[in-house]
């Protein structure tokens, strides 16, 4: 596991500055950011990964706010600052990961259940027997799966006793993390401000993606009660202002989902333009401007970003579940590594994966295919196939699902890839940069900051208050630190794409329905 604090001070002339708090799967960290988009500070704190039961996970709330707030604290120390030169704060997190706690007294109701949590898989395919798959995807651009955030609230409705009842009351607010980041920012119990953004309400499968309002039949099908909900707002304006702690008085200005800002921070303004996230997960966007695409090959349509008053930006969206938890599996469960960048440096040490494929649908399969039947599997196993060779697979696996998203987004865009903007912790692994260029036969862009995803959430909340005019001066901000172009033999890649695609199949079906 890495450090519990991580440390990174650089010193960039005077403020004022903007921070951003990332409330990320594995962590939360605050990063403090000058005027042109550079990393002045950072602090960083792991939480626990609360696994009840196999396919469940869980996150305590109260654990979370608490490293928020020392993390806050940390940057802004590291910084050498102090509240006065902080014009705004932005907030960016893991999405779909839910809670509901009493308004009264500030205190979660329940752990929060995190969106790689699959334990509304049954409720899912009884809503699609019931209400059918099209309803939901037609009105909040999702298909039914135990990802989003809607069937979460209702298992925790019909699961914590006496809970429904508290909640008709008026008693329980629900939210995922930027709501419950800002709500106790902004005073929790002594008037904490109930909000999320469009981005983050996208996420909840309980959006209408047309009226960017809740919608009351979705609602009623899912049985939420409208009084847990908080207000939906755009992701770059004032929420509020902090009460207490170091940034006391500080305009809370920006809120987007974690993959939304990294959209924001690689400055994909326009139609077209795309990045994938390397982390915990890989979730690839593309901005499509004011249009909402229907997807026909199993991507989604979300919200990319909303600034102000200004129209939303809706994106095209592939999710894979697992790429940088694969490389963390092989070091906590398997042992075959020591820390995650050793992976690189074990496979490096093979010519090719020796004929194995692994495809690690630990939680089942998300794009393209959302199949929660679906379990892991390593193919093509023979005698010849050593732990260097499995490290490969393990590398490979997230650069074909990659490709198996950019070929889905190509179909259901029109738009052919000419490059691809990348970042995020797996992005350090160059083997895998170069497999990625490979297998999409295309170049791999990294920028020099790559802390997208606090760098947008900073960015929107810079907009919000006037810090940056507008994206022309973001753009400007983005330089490229990085660029892997193709070497692949075309045949070599398409023979070893087919053989991808036959591992994918073997992972299908493998849950039965009354598991
Ligand atoms: N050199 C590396 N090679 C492969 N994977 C890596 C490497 N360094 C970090 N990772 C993976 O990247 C993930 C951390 O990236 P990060 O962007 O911080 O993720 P998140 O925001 O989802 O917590 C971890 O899952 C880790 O296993
Ligand atoms: O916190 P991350 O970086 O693993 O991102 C998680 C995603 O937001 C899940 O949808």
């Amino acid at each position: 596991m890495t450090d519990a604090h991580t440390t990174g001070t650089s010193s960039h002339g005077h403020g004022p500055f903007i921070a951003a708090i990332d409330q990320g799967t594995t962590s939360s960290r605050c990063i403090v950011f000058d005027k042109d988009g550079r990393i002045v500070s950072v602090d960083q704190k792991e939480h626990e990964q609360i696994f009840p039961k196999p396919g469940w996970v869980e996150h305590d709330a109260a654990e979370i706010w608490n490293n928020v707030q020392e993390v806050v604290a940390g940057a802004l120390d590291k910084a050498g600052i102090t509240a006065a030169d902080v014009k705004a704060i932005g907030i960016t997190n893991q999405r779909e990961t839910t809670l509901l706690w009493d308004k009264n007294t500030g205190e979660p109701v329940h752990n929060a259940l995190v969106w790689q949590d699959t334990r509304t898989d049954a409720l899912c395919r009884e809503l699609g027997r019931n209400v059918g798959q099209d309803r939901f995807r037609r009105e909040t651009g999702l298909p039914l799966a135990s990802y989003f955030s809607g069937p979460k609230v209702r298992w925790l409705l019909d699961n914590v006793e006496g809970l429904r009842e508290r909640a008709e009351r008026g008693d329980i607010l629900f939210g995922t993390m930027d709501s419950w980041v800002i709500w106790n920012l902004t005073g929790g119990v002594d008037g904490g401000r109930h909000v999320t953004d469009v981005t983050n309400a996208s996420r909840t499968m309980l959006m209408n993606l047309h009226t960017m309002e809740w919608d009351e039949k979705i609602l009623s099908s899912m049985e939420v009660p409208a009084s847990v909900l908080p207000e939906i707002r755009s992701s770059a304006e004032v929420y509020g202002t902090v009460k207490g702690g170091v940034l006391d008085g500080v305009p809370v200005a920006s809120a987007l989902g974690d993959q939304q800002a990294a959209l924001f921070g690689q400055t994909c303004f326009a139609e077209g333009e795309a990045k994938s996230t390397y982390g915990t997960g890989t979730f690839m966007l593309m901005n499509t401007g004011d249009k909402i695409i229907n997807s026909y090959s199993g991507l989604l349509t979300t919200v990319g970003y909303q600034i102000g008053e200004q129209k939303p930006v809706y994106a095209l969206e592939g999710s894979i579940a697992v790429t940088g938890s694969l490389v963390q599996w092989m070091r906590d469960q398997m042992g075959l590594i020591n820390s995650a960048a050793e992976i690189e440096t074990l496979a490096s040490s093979v010519e090719d994966n020796g004929g194995a494929y692994f495809v690690p649908a630990f939680s089942g399969l998300f794009a393209p295919y959302w199949r929660s039947d679906a379990r892991g599997v390593i193919a093509g196993l023979t005698r010849y196939v050593t732990k260097a060779h499995i490290a490969r697979a393990v590398l490979e696996a997230t650069a074909w699902q990659t490709r198996e998203i950019t070929d889905a987004m190509t179909k259901d865009s029109g738009v052919e890839l000419t490059a691809l903007k990348v970042d995020g912790g797996m992005t350090s692994n160059n083997l895998l940069m170069q497999t990625l260029s490979d297998f999409l036969d295309a170049p791999v862009v990294r920028p020099m900051v790559a802390e997208t995803t606090c760098l947008g959430a900073a960015y929107a909340a810079g907009l919000a208050v006037g810090f940056w005019p507008d994206t022309d001066a973001l753009r400007a901000n983005w330089r490229r630190a990085a660029e892997w172009t193709p070497r692949m033999d075309a045949d070599k890649r398409d023979s070893e794409y087919k053989s991808w695609l036959k591992a994918v199949e073997r992972t299908m079906g493998w849950i039965e329905d009354e598991e």
